[in-house]
C-alpha cells in the first residue's frame, strides 16, 4: 500500500500541495481528477520521489520512505509514466525496453511487452521517436509490464491521442487493473477514469474537495466543479 500522508510541496513559484493525503491499496485503481493546475501532476511527482514535500511523508506498507530518491522508490516498486510519456526518444523500442527491464531480466522483458502490445514487436528496431503517438504510449506504458511495480502512477497517458487508441489505452489499463498491480491514475476522460476506478480523489487548487467511491459522485458533479474552479 502506497500512501501520501499531509503533503505540502511546490515550486520556488510558490505551494502547489496543501495537506493532501492519499492512500492507493493494494491491487486498487486510484483515479486523481481535478482541473488544470489543480496539483496533480505535482502529486504524482512527491510521489515517485522527484520532488521533495515540504512537509508530509510518504510511506510504503507503513514504512516512511520519504527520503528516497527516484531510483530507490523505483527498486521499491513505484513505477511513474510521466505526462509526455517518459521514454527515450532517440532509442529503440527494443533498448528503451533494455533500460526498463530488471537486472538479467532483458529477454523475457521483451517477450511480456511484445506480448501485450504486439504492435511493439512490429516495431522493434524502431527509434521510438520516430513512432505514432499512440505507439510511444504503449511503450511508455510497457514499463508498468516489464518493471514489475506494485504501484503504477499514470499521468495522462491519454493525452492527444485518437480516440480509436484512447480506447485501446484504457483497454489495457484494464487489464493492468487484473494482475496486482495498482495504479494512480490521472486522466483528463473522466468517465472512463471513473469505469476503471476502485476510489476516486479530487484534486482542487491544491486540495482534496472528493474522497470516495465512484458511485459516490457523479461524472457532472465532477465536471461542474472544473468549471466552479475556473471560474473563480
Ligand atoms: N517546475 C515547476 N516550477 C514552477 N511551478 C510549477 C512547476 N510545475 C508546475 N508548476 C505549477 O504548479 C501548479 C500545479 O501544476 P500541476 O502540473 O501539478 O497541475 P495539474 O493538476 O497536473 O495540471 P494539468 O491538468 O494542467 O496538467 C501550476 O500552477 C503550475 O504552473
Amino acid at each position: 500500500m502506497l500512501e501520501l500522508r499531509n503533503i505540502t510541496a511546490g515550486y520556488d513559484t510558490g505551494t502547489v500541495l496543501r495537506d493532501v493525503s492519499i492512500t492507493v491499496p493494494d491491487n486498487a485503481v486510484v483515479a486523481l481528477l481535478g482541473p488544470n493546475g489543480a496539483g496533480k501532476t505535482t502529486l504524482l511527482r512527491v510521489a515517485s520521489g522527484l520532488l521533495k514535500p515540504r512537509s508530509g511523508q510518504i510511506l510504503i506498507d507503513g514504512e516512511d520512505v520519504t527520503n528516497l530518491k527516484p531510483h530507490q522508490l523505483a527498486k521499491r516498486g513505484v513505477c511513474h509514466v510521466p505526462e509526455g510519456r517518459g521514454i527515450f526518444p532517440s532509442l529503440t523500442v527494443t533498448d528503451n525496453i533494455r533500460l526498463q527491464a530488471p537486472p538479467g531480466n532483458f529477454k523475457a522483458s521483451l517477450k511480456k511487452a511484445t506480448s501485450v502490445f504486439p504492435r511493439l514487436g512490429e516495431r522493434a528496431n524502431q527509434v521510438a521517436r520516430t513512432m505514432s503517438g499512440g505507439e510511444q504510449q504503449m511503450l511508455a506504458l510497457s514499463y508498468a509490464y516489464v518493471g514489475n511495480p506494485r504501484v503504477v502512477l499514470l499521468d495522462e497517458v491519454s493525452m492527444g491521442l485518437a480516440p480509436k487508441i484512447v480506447e485501446e489505452i484504457f483497454a489495457y489499463l484494464h487489464d493492468l487493473s487484473k494482475s496486482n498491480i495498482s495504479q494512480l491514475l490521472v486522466e483528463q476522460y473522466v468517465g472512463q477514469a471513473l469505469q476503471l476506478a476502485d476510489y476516486v480523489y479530487i484534486l482542487d487548487r491544491g486540495r482534496i474537495s472528493f474522497a470516495g467511491e465512484p458511485g459516490e459522485i457523479s461524472e457532472e458533479t465532477i465536471m461542474n466543479s472544473y468549471l466552479g474552479s475556473l471560474a473563480s
